[in-house]
């Protein structure tokens, strides 16, 4: 095993053999026996060794006799992932826990938010859990551990924003994780670049999992009609990447996922999103609502594939089901025939996004 320095604030990546061991049954949390032949490849999240003053998880310490605590990897408005070693399978893994209450009352977030990643386990842009339960103080799901996430991944990047092929690639997977979880019956509702990572081990290097499944809304009846909408839907999701319909508060539907992988995109490829130094909501809103008029710069640009899907994802009918094969066509000629399992910009170097910058210039 190479030296793997937990105090390191550099991004790692190292290879580990697998040991996998058998699985044993808790009582209060379930388990999932699917192991995966472990090498791990990819680039690998950073750790923290410092803890918040009151820390979900407490590093150094073996929770559930179990998960040994080795630092925090991501932090969100809701709760703390931790990596650990799971002692019995000798393998690392990642733990998002969150308090069981949020300002005096019962979170259901992530209960919601377990029961879902359960039924979709096994579909191939969706992390593997491996256990998930609670505990007197905090709710946990033990999950595969990933990759830095994309909006870090991007940062990492020497000029802010990732190569055409890369963002083709990402958004083409990404349709496809959305394509099961709508088909499943559920919308995402915070769809961007912080919530995709990719996997770390030699066969999910380059698949695209989508994160956070916090929330999550049904809106198939188990019939598969669509539940009857409200007349005015909660504000749900970041303000940065939300549609506009959402800015309106109507009711969500699988075109509202798209426009913020659409945005979440555009980010991707231009570095900053052109609102993200507003901060009032109705100038964000009028900003995106100018953007998909048919004479807005962004329309006008003709032939150029990553704004062809923009044109089809800004005119989807909210009430029917996406065309998630042709969305992903349009984007074939970002890809430029690279392959999925090709090399993605932060296993290059960022070496093609930085001829992409100097071609430009000149
Ligand atoms: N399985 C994992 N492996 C590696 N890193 C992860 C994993 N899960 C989450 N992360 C990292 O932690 C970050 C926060 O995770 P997540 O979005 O699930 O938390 P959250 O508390 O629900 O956040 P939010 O406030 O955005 O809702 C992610 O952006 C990612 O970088």
């Amino acid at each position: 095993m190479e030296d793997r320095s937990l105090t390191s604030t550099e991004n790692r990546r190292f290879d580990r053999s697998d040991n996998a061991c058998s699985t044993a049954n808790f009582s209060g949390f379930m388990e999932n026996s699917k192991t995966e032949n472990k090498k791990l490849v990819g680039v690998m999240p950073r750790i923290k060794r410092t803890n918040s003053e009151t820390p979900l998880l407490v590093v150094d310490e073996v929770y559930r006799k179990r998960w040994h605590i080795q630092g925090v990897i991501g932090k969100g408005g809701y709760g703390e992932i931790f990596l650990a070693i799971d002692v019995k399978r000798a393998e690392e893994v990642a733990i998002k826990a969150e308090p069981k209450h949020r300002r005096g009352k019962l979170s259901k977030r992530m209960i919601l938010e377990q029961k879902v990643l359960l039924k979709l386990q096994g579909k191939p842009h969706v992390p593997v859990v491996y256990a998930s339960g609670h505990d007197e103080r905090l709710n946990f799901i033990v999950m595969q551990i990933l990759s830095v996430n994309v909006g870090d991944l991007k940062r990492q990047s020497p000029v802010k924003r990732l190569s055409r092929t890369t963002v083709g690639r990402i958004l083409q997977q990404s349709i496809a994780a959305l394509r099961d979880l709508h088909g499943a019956g559920y919308l995402h509702r915070d769809v961007k670049p912080a919530n995709m990572c990719f996997g770390v081990t030699q066969k999910t290097r380059h698949v695209l999992m989508l994160l956070d499944f916090g929330l999550i809304r049904r809106f198939k009846e188990e019939n598969g009609d669509l539940r009857p909408p409200r007349k005015k839907a909660g504000f749900r999701g970041t303000q940065r990447y939300v549609s506009t319909r959402v800015h309106a508060r109507l009711e969500q539907t699988p075109c509202d996922d798209l426009v913020s992988l659409l945005y979440s995109g555009y980010e991707l490829l231009i570095g900053e999103l052109p609102w993200k130094f507003l901060e009032k909501n109705d100038e964000i809103r009028r900003f995106k609502e100018d953007m998909q008029t048919p004479e807005s710069d962004f329309l006008s640009h003709k032939g150029d594939p990553f704004h062809e899907f923009g044109r089809h994802v800004f005119f989807l009918d909210p009430f029917a089901e996406p065309p998630y094969h042709d969305l992903q066509n349009t984007l074939k000629a970002l890809v430029g025939g690279k392959k999925l399992v090709d090399p993605y910009d932060w296993e290059d170097n960022y070496q093609e996004v930085l001829d992409e910058s100097t071609s430009s210039k000149e």
